[in-house]
């Protein structure tokens, strides 16, 4: 298998990661959305591990993986929820900005600059891997997807989410996204690398992972507001379990 990183798009988060926790600068679509994917990853995870939601640290004692964390913005909430969370990502300069976000508010750090085969060779194992906006950018999903699927204990779960590729994706998340709004610098994603949900389903399968559910993740311009829903047109969610 060939390594899962695109140089390219490494280079290109490299660059802006001073930005990680700038709640109004080229992150600003992953903040939003961080309420309504925490949701999700939350819920999944009580319900496949037999665990209250409503509890105070739901995720206790749960092994996670957040691979491709950049600045940290899932490590930090699924870390106060409990999970011991290790966070991987392949730039350096993203794990030096999680790193100084997380000792700034006092959490206790595991974040490594590494790619997911590297953690499969040191022979790591945890009971989730989450990997969330990180499909589209590298360089080969069935390698990224068979060494995710390494790293998932027997009768674990990965959730991840990623970019459909449709009309509608590159009207908002190219267009709107890049061009009209200018929240992402422009040549962040390259739409052709999005991800229709039969091909994940698939590529998914042909690793001996279940797929368990599909959710789109929806875009109020008005309320300036994601929330989750059946729309898989633009950008959604998937949890799939290793047997
Ligand atoms: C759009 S960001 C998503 C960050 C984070 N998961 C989130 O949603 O807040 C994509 C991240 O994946 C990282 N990345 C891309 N390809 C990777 C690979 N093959 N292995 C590890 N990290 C990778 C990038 O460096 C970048 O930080
Ligand atoms: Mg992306």
């Amino acid at each position: 298998m060939g390594s899962t990183v695109d140089a390219r798009e490494i280079a290109q988060f490299a660059a802006i990661a001073d930005a990680w926790w700038d709640e109004e600068g080229a992150f600003r679509p992953l903040h939003r959305l961080n309420p309504v994917r925490l949701r999700y990853i939350r819920d999944r995870l009580c319900a496949h591990f037999g665990r209250d939601p409503e509890a105070p640290k739901p995720l206790n004692g749960l092994r996670l993986v957040d691979v491709g964390c950049g600045g940290g913005l899932l490590w930090e909430p699924m870390t106060r929820m409990g999970a011991t969370v290790t966070g991987i990502d392949a730039a350096e300069e993203g794990i030096a900005a999680a790193k100084a976000h997380a000792a700034s508010v006092g959490l206790k750090i595991d974040y490594r600059a590494a790619t997911a085969e590297s953690l499969v060779a040191a022979g790591e194992s945890f009971d989730a891997v989450i990997s969330m906006e990180v499909l589209e950018h590298v360089a080969d999903v069935d390698a990224f997807l068979a060494a995710c699927r390494d790293l998932t204990r027997p009768g674990g779960a990965l959730a991840l989410s990623t970019l459909n590729r449709t009309p509608k994706s590159y009207l908002t998340a190219i267009v709107g996204a890049e061009y009209v709004l200018r929240w992402l610098p422009r040549g962040t994603h390259n739409w052709k690398k999005f991800i229709r949900p039969s091909e994940l389903a698939a590529a998914l399968r042909r690793q001996g992972l279940d797929l368990a559910d599909l959710t789109g993740i929806e875009y109020s311009p008005l309320a300036d507001r994601f929330s989750l829903g059946r729309d898989l047109g633009v950008n959604y969610l998937a949890f799939a379990t290793r047997p």
